[in-house]
């Protein structure tokens, strides 16, 4: 019998193959004492020796599949495993007190990684407590005759099961073998979510119990239109899916035809639809989906994807390549928005309660300015390359607004008077994602070019529901009236000013907001590339005048359910 697991469609997209359970094995042990110690240290070295030995296959692999970046992390693991000082010292303690390998392992190694958590000024050091915790698990799964899932070492099609999916986790993955994924925990808007869009991977998440119900090599169907997960469906469920994937694909093929052309809508009005990319390598998805723009190119991917803080070329050699690769379509960069869940294994960060209202994005930034500066340079000096607009993040007051503008313009001047070309266009915008903005949305509007509702983190804050918790994800409500208000308020107010008004949050994309952000005169429209033409086919068939009264019903109603039945009634 097949069992269906029901989650958050986060990727469209249906896929068919074996699951792969990316998730820790049980590495408890008890402490013992032992008898014969040489036995013991026999036994570490034993364990030492299977690791190396698939650390090294791994490193190839990673080498092979994901470049030679990637593959360095693995030979820091060799080299941790090579350590005579360490190894030194769990030998000793077996022979000291007579205490077996697990124990002496785990008690030494922990004795490191408080050492080098300690060095909150080293980055390095930091970074290398993470991978004595990685290299620790792997002797210890040997120890206790246990497999650790090594994703890099995927060779063959497969949906990828977990508990969660990381940012990095998600950036290892090879899309020529990962078909799908499917996770415990996260919501729609959840960081592994939209990469898993970017990739154009189908996924379902927040199925709360994927990991419990699905076992290594069973067949899994993801349905990331509709989330489901089928776990070990029947011939005539392989068969209907087939059937689904085959009719998604002829869709998709129809879609496609809107390539080339605007987005108007039925009675003529022209939006803009612009895709959200990461990397300056996303820019192909963007263009082969008929993106007019980016709008949001989350810079701080940039930032996640090194070793340690980018330098200014770097930064400019990126900006530079997506700004070319858009062939004069404006290119929205957001200044990096690291804090909440997008962390940096190198530029420590208080730990806080509350990282998502924390230290973080624009904050960050204005504090340690230096880091922001090398941005805001890399950026200015790229700008002739293209049509660039940058937009600052968690933007909460008039004041931070000015202050992170005002850097930009002391930049700026001191690059043109080094002579310096720079681009005498660039729009300067921000982030509307916190509700306090959204309420003097007039007064920021005669400072800001440009606003970009980040409706991923204005919905949390507004609700006060954590975008990656599928426990109060019901209060997520994209298009109830009190988010639909304040998104009126945000437009309203720059148009009053003459400004524009985008949205880079995943309602942008969500086929039942989109009338209604056409009835409240949104200009802009910044969604995941995958997600584009679906869009400018659908807004071909609607008339703004109609989605303008569709709109005013909605601002006066109770609920997002009768937000919803206006919106079914007005787009039948
Ligand atoms: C686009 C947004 O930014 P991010 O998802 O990166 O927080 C948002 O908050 O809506
Ligand atoms: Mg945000």
């Amino acid at each position: 019998m097949s069992k269906v697991l029901k989650g958050i469609a986060a990727s469209d997209g249906i896929a068919t193959a074996e699951a792969y359970m990316l998730v820790e094995p049980d590495l408890s042990f008890d402490k013992k004492t032992i008898e014969n110690p040489d036995e013991e240290i026999q036994r570490l070295h034993s364990a030492i020796d299977a690791s190396k030995k698939e650390l090294e296959t791994i490193k190839e692999k990673a080498k092979e599949n994901l470049g030679e970046e990637e593959a360095e992390v693995f030979e820091a693991h060799l080299t941790i495993l090579s350590d005579p000082e360490m190894i030194g010292q769990i030998e000793t303690k077996i022979n000291d007190e007579k205490v077996n390998a697990e124990s002496a392992l785990k008690d030494v190694t922990d004795t490191f990684i408080s050492m080098f958590e300690a060095m909150t000024d080293n980055a390095y050091m930091q970074e290398r407590a993470g991978d004595i915790r990685d290299v620790t698990k792997r002797v210890l799964s040997h120890l206790l005759g246990v497999t650790l899932p090594s994703p890099a070492l995927i060779d063959k099609e497969v949906i990828i099961v977990a508990h969660d999916l990381t940012p990095s986790d998600t950036a290892q993955l090879d899309r020529r073998y990962v078909k799908g994924f499917v996770t415990d925990i996260g919501g729609r808007t959840s960081h592994s979510a939209i990469m898993s869009r970017t990739l154009e991977i189908p996924a379902v998440v927040g199925s709360e119990s994927a990991t419990e119900d699905i076992h290594e090599g069973d067949q899994v169907i993801i349905d990331g239109i509709h989330g489901e997960a089928i776990v070990k469906p029947s011939a005539d469920e392989v068969r209907e899916y087939e059937q689904k994937a085959k009719d998604f694909a002829v869709q998709k093929a129809e879609w496609e035809q809107l390539k080339n052309e605007k987005s108007v809508t039925a009675d003529g009005k022209e939006v803009i639809l612009a895709a959200n990319i990461g990397t300056p390598q996303d820019v192909e998805g963007a263009n082969d989906n008929g993106a007019e723009a980016v709008g949001l190119f989350r810079s701080e991917f940039l930032y996640m994807d090194a070793s340690e803080l980018p330098s200014e070329d770097d930064q400019f050699e990126a900006y530079k390549e997506a700004l070319e690769g858009m062939n004069g379509k404006q290119v929205v960069v957001r200044t990096m928005d690291i804090g909440g869940d997008k962390k940096l294994p190198y530029l420590p960060l208080p730990d806080e309660q509350n990282p998502f209202l924390g230290y973080r994005a624009i904050r960050l930034c204005l504090d340690q300015q230096e880091i922001f500066r090398t941005q805001l340079r890399a950026l200015l000096r790229a700008s002739k390359y293209g049509k660039l607009a940058i937009m600052f993040p968690m933007i909460a007051t008039v004041q931070e607004f000015k202050d992170a503008k005002a850097i930009f313009e002391e930049e700026k001047a001191a690059l043109v008077e080094k002579g310096v070309e720079v681009a005498d266009d660039i729009q300067v915008g921000m982030m509307m994602e916190i509700p306090a903005a959204a309420m003097i949305a007039d007064k920021l509007a005669k400072y800001a070019d440009f606003f970009s509702i980040g409706t991923n983190d204005l919905i949390q804050y507004s609700m006060a529901a954590d975008r990656g918790n599928e426990r109060v994800s019901y209060l997520y409500q994209p298009t109830n009236p009190s988010i639909l208000r304040l998104v009126k308020n945000i437009i309203d107010a720059s148009h009053k000013e003459g400004k524009w008004t985008g949205m880079c949050g995943e309602m942008a994309g969500d086929q039942t907001a989109v009338p209604l952000l056409l009835g409240l005169g949104l200009d802009e429209y910044s969604m995941s590339a995958t997600s584009i033409l679906k869009t400018r086919s659908f807004i071909k068939k609607l008339s703004t005048e109609k989605m303008k009264e569709l709109a005013d019903k909605a601002l006066d109603c109770e609920t997002e359910a009768e937000v919803q039945a206006l919106v079914k009634e007005y787009t039948k």
